[in-house]
């Protein structure tokens, strides 16, 4: 047994309090300080990003530049960006510190970063999690929660240092009565600062109203399936198009950015595997029609290494990289081998739902989203920063699993809680 794969002892945490040790398994651990880029930015290959909620920017600059969370040529003429560059590495050497500590006394700094070089090349210094538990999550629960209890949930969200909050859906009551409340948790977080908090629109009808409520995103939601599709919004592929076409300018001319989603990227609960070309059409479809990103939705969770690349190989010809990101449900336990492998592919945005919350009410049997605290987690061991302090997302998950009376749908909280509870009984 290698000493990576010894199990986690007490005694090799002797002497911190329990809740530093959760914190050191955070990526908070590893947040600017002093050097110049407050929390809540970042840098990456030598750009810089803000997670702050600004719209200043008109809306080709927002696109533009809003998300620059994407991969550059690294550059060495460019003194300045390549020592700004190395302010980020040695954030990250901190946290794989904290981790190596904690699970190998005997590797260093360099040792990881080797690993890292010769397996993981490619990975992103920096990834942006996409929180949709609020929505994905709560939209699929049996019981209403109260508009009390969600605005509540995306606040400890927010404040855990996430980027984005998807909050709630502009759809209809009747198809989705869990979340016909969203224009009074809209109007109750629209003033949040500190995070984007998009809101799904189905139609013109959708868009309006999440405007009047305070939203200033939004996200049209398409399929691969056609079966799906007029399941989730009772039209065809072709139709969801003409309608989101109509949502996507009435945005421009307000300057709201638009997210899209393709669903069933992988498989449909009734067509099956879907062919590659299929998402590779309706994204760029998305993509034309002006969305600055695509997310990738295996909504049933089918999909393994072995199908999830393919598909990407075919977005990725037609819709640049940067502008997309995945959103894997964890049916079959395949989202961090998924997640994994697309980062290591070029993505840098990842969607996740805190405690494993949701699946979609038209997907029977789809397990939720893959938990945000098990990819904050697997990241945090990457080096990729996050921004997400990973013990106020925990208490985030805590909040919401105490209000849905069941335990956490994360491994990682799991664990963590139980070292916690272990430590405070010694
Ligand atoms: C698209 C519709 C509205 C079509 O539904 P429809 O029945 O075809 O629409 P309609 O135009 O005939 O309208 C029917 C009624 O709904 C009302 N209506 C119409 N639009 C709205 C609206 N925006 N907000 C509020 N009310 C609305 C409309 O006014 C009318 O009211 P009535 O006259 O009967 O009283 C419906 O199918 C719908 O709301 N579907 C949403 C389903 C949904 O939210 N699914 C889950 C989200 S998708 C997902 O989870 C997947 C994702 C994104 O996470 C990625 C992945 O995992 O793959």
């Amino acid at each position: 047994m290698s000493s990576l794969e010894e199990p986690l002892g007490l005694d090799k945490l002797p002497s911190m309090s329990t809740i530093d040790r959760i914190q050191r398994f955070s990526s908070n651990a590893c947040r600017p300080s002093g050097d110049g880029m407050g929390m809540g930015s970042c840098w990456i290959e030598g750009s810089s990003c803000s997670t702050s909620n600004s719209y200043d920017e008109d809306y080709d600059e927002y696109t533009r530049e809003a998300f620059p969370w994407r991969r550059h040529t690294r550059d060495m003429s460019h003194g300045d960006s390549f020592s700004r560059r190395t302010v980020s590495l040695g954030r990250n050497h901190k946290m794989f510190g904290s981790a190596c500590d904690i699970y190998n006394s005997n590797c260093n700094d360099k040792d990881i970063r080797d690993i890292t070089n010769k397996f993981l090349k490619g990975i992103p210094r920096f990834v942006k999690i996409v929180e949709v538990g609020p929505r994905d999550g709560l939209q699929n629960e049996k019981n209403t929660v109260p508009t009390g209890v969600k605005v509540e949930l995306i606040r400890r969200l927010v404040s855990s240092g996430l980027p984005v909050v998807e909050a709630t859906s502009f759809v209809s009551p009747k198809w989705v009565p869990q979340l016909a409340d969203a224009r009074d948790v809209m109007e109750a977080v629209r003033d949040l600062e500190g995070a984007r908090l998009p809101v799904l629109t189905p139609n013109l009808k959708g868009f309006e109203a999440a405007i009047a409520a305070g939203a200033k995103e939004v996200a049209i939601f398409a399929s691969a399936s056609e079966a799906f599709s007029k399941s989730n919004i009772n039209c065809s592929i072709e139709d969801s198009l003409v309608r989101y076409r109509a949502v996507a300018h009435a945005a421009k001319v307000l300057s709201i950015p638009v997210r899209g989603y393709v669903s069933c990227v992988v498989g449909c609960p009734v067509e099956g595997a879907i062919p590659p070309s299929k998402v590779a059409y309706v994204a760029k479809e998305l993509h034309d029609m002006g969305c600055f990103e695509i997310s990738l939705g295996d909504t049933i969770g089918v999909g393994t290494p072995g199908t999830v690349v393919p598909m990407l190989e075919a977005v990725m010809a037609v819709v640049p990289v940067e502008k997309l990101a995945v959103h894997l449900h964890d049916t079959y336990g395949q989202s961090l081998p998924n997640i994994l492998i697309s980062l290591q592919m070029g993505i840098s945005t990842v969607d996740c739902s805190v405690a494993g919350l949701g699946g979609c009410p038209y997907a029977k049997g789809a397990s939720g989203n893959v938990a945000t605290e098990d990819v904050v987690y697997m990241l945090s061991g990457l080096g990729v920063e996050t921004n997400v302090d990973l013990r106020k997302l925990m208490l985030a998950g805590d909040f919401i699993n105490k209000h849905l009376g069941r335990p956490s749908g994360s491994k990682t909280a799991i664990a963590l809680n139980r070292i916690a509870a272990d430590a405070s009984k010694i």
